[in-house]
């Protein structure tokens, strides 16, 4: 698969550190394989609710996990950022960093964001080592997202009271190759988190159950 490469830093005169303990140890003190499930779909697809059912789900089987979440980001990490191209892009770069950082103290990371371009996913499946970031698409179609519409914003972007949203008059690019696909109209949130664990069971990420 095609990869987009991370831009190099724009600082000069830094140096890299090589730490003594490293992700592997962090990784084996916890017992577990850390990687990214990147989440992404459509508003009200189900990114929030399968993903928060997941958590709770490798929480309970004892498994260190931290869910990334869209909206709650927005809050504080990434409040500087609209929802322009641009700032798309910067907002998916950093929860990518994010990310990242979260797999090498050895946790499972699950992150929550439409990121419509697919660009800016395959550059943060770049960043990490082969693996290490499993994307699900959550393939709900608009038809149903707007029809659920959790918070009334299909409504609003249809009146022209929010513009440039995604699926009405901003673009979303599918995956092409993702590890997993939900399509939540046609599954139960329960039947979505049995399918991700049985997918990370038969990749060898989880211990069987
Ligand atoms: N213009 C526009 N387009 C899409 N979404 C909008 C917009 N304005 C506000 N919202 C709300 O912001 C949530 C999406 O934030 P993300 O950080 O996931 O977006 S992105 O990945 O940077 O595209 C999204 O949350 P979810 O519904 O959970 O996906 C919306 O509630
Ligand atoms: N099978 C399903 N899977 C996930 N969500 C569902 C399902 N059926 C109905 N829903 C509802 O759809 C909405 C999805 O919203 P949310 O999880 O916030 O989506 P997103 O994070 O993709 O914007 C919620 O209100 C949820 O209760």
């Amino acid at each position: 698969m095609s990869q987009t490469q991370a831009p190099a830093p724009r600082a000069t005169n830094i140096t890299w550190h090589v730490q003594s303990v490293d992700k592997a140890g962090r990784a084996a003190l916890k017992h577990q394989k850390p990687c990214i499930l990147w989440f992404t779909g459509l508003s009200g697809a189900g990114k929030s609710t399968v993903a928060n059912a997941l958590e709770g789900a490798l929480h309970s089987r004892g498994y260190h996990t931290y869910l990334l979440d869209g909206d709650n980001v927005r809050h504080g990490l990434n409040k500087n950022l609209g929802f322009s191209a641009e700032d798309r892009e910067e907002n998916i770069r950093r929860i990518g960093e994010v990310a990242k950082l979260f797999v090498d103290a050895g946790i499972i990371v699950l992150t929550a964001f439409i990121s419509p371009y697919r660009r800016d996913r395959e550059m943060v499946r770049g960043i990490v080592e082969e693996g290490e970031f499993i994307e699900v698409f959550v393939s709900t179609p608009l038809e149903v997202c707007e029809a659920r519409d959790p918070k009334g914003l299909y409504k609003k972007a249809r009146a022209g009271q929010i513009r440039g949203f995604t699926g009405i008059d901003d673009p979303y690019e599918p995956p092409e190759n993702p590890e997993i696909t939900l399509p939540t109209d046609r599954k139960s949130v329960e039947e979505s988190v049995a399918q991700i664990l049985g997918e990370l069971e038969a990749r060898g990420y989880l211990k069987r159950s």
